[in-house]
């Protein structure tokens, strides 16, 4: 069971946790708990309530020093910018946009202060605002203008992401993983102390939107809920670890009990991305949320993003790819599939798969979680077909089943929120070019935010899904 790990930093044999104060190190592969008691996955920022979300809510605003960055912000949303593409846009719309762009590239280049740099807490925040900035400024251009993001942003974004090791665009970990809050503040938990985050999945909401819509929110939301409902998979998957490490007739019993309750949570992971439908509306987010995620790589004039500046500093270098944020990026999913033993791995060498990809947009501390994880000399998938016990298997390939229907539920989500919006988007604009005559067929397969070919790519990670179900015979 191994996954394909794009180069890590140095500090990838033993790793420095980010978001808290601990100094532990923790060897990249061995049991679930760490020599002198810590669990490894306090050390990357795992947290045992949230799971990959930030611990508490985080912060909303930055401090004074940077008030212009989060100002700016405030001005893109409560001015409503539109897309310079949207279909329609009036010259109003079009004016205010060049008017607030016209202010990005008169702001000054904020420096990011040791105090900054020392703080993951900080980093996140700016990355965040920086990234919502960036996606404004590119989004709201004219069509056919170049690309060319302003020194004021490019500079602080490229800084800002560099300290993170991650892409300088937004990604899944700006719209969800750092952007929750309570709507009100959660009720006492048994302890006494404030209720599980995961008992609250209805008491979240998100901070920064582009169009502050509750499709918007609720696209977010949705794959916060999923986070936190996951954050028992992953206490799941420590303990089958830990029984493993065992391996006798009991340690078998208590693993596949773990695997049952498993299955149980990948099927209300599923539940609760059907949910979205709820509150989401599919030509809404297709028509007015999703264009805001585009990266470079989903450009529909394919215009190179430029990001001005970054050849005057010898510290910074130009992102070499720029795929916008997708729930691809989740590590949970990931995890599930290390777990358990999903293959995703590309077939071509040369070319990473699209899988591997997305692990270098995740937090360094998630990614480096998964590499510890895909090392594991005791892989399940091996330990149940060595085990040959017949109740053993069946749990295994149940919750392998209860996996493989989450990705079919989520085709179906694709279908509903893409697919179909894009075929009525584009008969409605070939109705308007060519007064109502027969049209052409789509010329290109239609792409996902990160970039795929997305029919045959969902379809593909699927089938690889079910792939991993072992046969009894
Ligand atoms: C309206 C909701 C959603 C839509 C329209 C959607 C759409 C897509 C698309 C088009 C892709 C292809 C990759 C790309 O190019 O971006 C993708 C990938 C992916 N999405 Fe979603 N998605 C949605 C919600 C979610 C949620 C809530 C999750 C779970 C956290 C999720 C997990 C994934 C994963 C793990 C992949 C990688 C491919 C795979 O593992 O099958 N998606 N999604």
């Amino acid at each position: 069971m191994t996954i394909e790990v794009n180069p890590v930093p140095p500090q990838a044999d033993g790793v420095e946790a980010s978001g808290t104060n601990a100094s532990q190190t923790v060897p990249a592969t061995g049991p679930t708990t760490h020599p002198n008691g810590v669990p490894v996955s306090h050390v990357f920022d795992v947290d045992p309530h949230t799971g990959f979300m930030a611990p508490q809510p985080p912060i909303p605003r930055l401090p004074e020093q940077w008030e212009q960055w989060e100002a700016m912000l405030d001005l893109a949303t409560n001015s409503k910018l539109q897309c310079g593409d949207k279909v329609g846009l009036t010259e109003v719309e079009a004016q205010a946009s060049e008017s607030w762009r016209a202010q990005i590239r008169k702001m000054p280049i904020l420096p990011l202060s040791p105090e900054m740099l020392a703080s993951p807490v900080l980093l996140r925040r700016a990355h965040l605002v920086l990234s919502f900035l960036l996606h404004f400024y590119v989004q709201t251009l004219p069509p056919h203008d170049p690309v060319v993001v302003p020194r004021s942003i490019s500079l602080p974004i490229l800084r800002v992401s560099k300290a993170l090791d991650i892409p300088s665009l937004l990604t899944f970990s700006d719209t969800v993983l750092y952007n929750w809050d309570y709507k009100r503040a959660p009720p006492k938990g048994e302890d006494g102390g404030a209720a599980e985050p995961a008992t609250q999945l209805d008491n979240i909401r998100s901070q920064t939107m582009f169009t502050g819509m509750v499709d918007e929110e609720e696209f977010y939301m949705c794959s916060a809920r999923i986070e936190l409902r996951g954050v028992e998979a992953l206490e799941l998957m420590r303990q089958t670890m830990d029984e493993m490490f065992v391996g006798d007739t009991i340690a078998v019993r208590r693993i596949s009990d773990y695997l049952k309750s498993m299955a149980n949570v990948i099927n209300e992971l599923k539940t609760l991305l059907l949910d979205v439908r709820k509150q989401c509306d599919p030509e809404i987010y297709y028509n007015q949320v999703r264009p805001w995620f585009r990266g470079e790589d989903s450009d529909n004039r394919k215009r190179k993003w430029v990001y001005e500046g970054v050849d005057e500093d010898p510290e910074l270098s130009h992102p070499l790819e720029l795929s916008g944020p997708s729930a691809g990026q989740s590590s949970l999913v990931h995890v599930l599939d290390v777990f358990l033993g999903v293959d995703h791995q590309s077939k071509s060498p040369d070319k990473p798969s699209f899988m591997s990809r997305m692990l270098t947009y995740m937090p360094r501390n998630h990614r480096l979680f998964l590499k510890h994880l895909s090392a594991n000399p005791r892989p399940l998938r091996e330990f149940v077909i060595s085990a040959g016990d017949e109740e053993l298997l069946e749990t295994y390939n149940k919750t392998v089943l209860a996996l493989k229907e989450f990705r079919d539920a989520h085709m179906i989500i694709a279908t509903l929120y893409i697919v179909g919006p894009a075929r009525r988007a584009a008969r409605a604009a070939q109705e308007a070019l060519m007064g109502g005559r027969e049209l052409p067929d789509f010329g290109e397969p239609l792409k996902g935010t990160g970039g795929t070919d997305l029919v045959k790519f969902l379809k593909d990670t699927r089938n690889r899904t079910g792939a991993a179900m072992i046969s009894d015979h």
